[in-house]
């Protein structure tokens, strides 16, 4: 019987309360707003010869360190296609300015994290904690791995997933 293993992270302190705002139904854009964002992550793969998937502590390590650069940002979209967020000189170390049509928001540089995504949805998220997380990784843990999931609640289980299989 073929057999499989799998690691889980999902800690209380995996979170991060951010502020985002997105598009739906077409181009309806939504008041910004926060949501403080839980994550988890599951991984599968052989074990290795410690007897494990992966070490709990690097892939904890690296999810937190993650989490907590989007920890008390904006988070806005970079391939959105009619939010615009344009880089911009001012204030201490530059300013972003977002606009969706004739609604505009400025903000400090250091206060966005801007995201290579189309829309700043829970499972985009995901995506790119995932991928960020992947990239984290020893090439040799990396290249071992089966798949990735990360798992994004916006709203007390209301969760965005996405895997990503090798
Ligand atoms: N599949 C998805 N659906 C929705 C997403 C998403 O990321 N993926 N996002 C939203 C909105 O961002 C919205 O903020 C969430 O809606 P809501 O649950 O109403 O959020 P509130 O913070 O207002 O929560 P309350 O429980 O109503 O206070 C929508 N859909």
């Amino acid at each position: 019987m073929p057999e499989t293993y799998r690691v889980r992270i999902h800690k209380e302190r995996l979170v991060f309360s951010t502020a985002h705002f997105i598009t739906y139904a077409g181009d309806i854009c939504e008041p910004i707003h926060g949501h403080n964002y839980h994550v988890y992550c599951e991984v599968e793969g052989p074990l290795d010869g410690n007897q494990y998937v992966i070490d709990f502590i690097a892939l904890r390590d690296a999810l937190q360190k993650i989490v907590d650069g989007l920890d008390h940002r904006v988070v806005l979209p970079l391939r959105h296609p009619t939010i615009k967020v344009v880089e911009q000189p001012g204030g201490e170390a530059g300013e972003v300015v977002a606009t969706h049509g004739k609604r505009r928001w400025i903000f400090p540089r250091q206060d966005c994290v801007l995201l290579e995504v189309e829309n700043t949805t829970a499972e985009l998220l995901a995506k790119h904690i995932a991928s960020e997380t992947l990239a984290t990784l020893a090439p040799a843990v990396r290249d071992a791995l089966v798949s990735m999931e990360v798992g994004v609640d916006e709203c007390d289980g209301q969760w965005g997933v996405y895997r990503w299989r090798a």
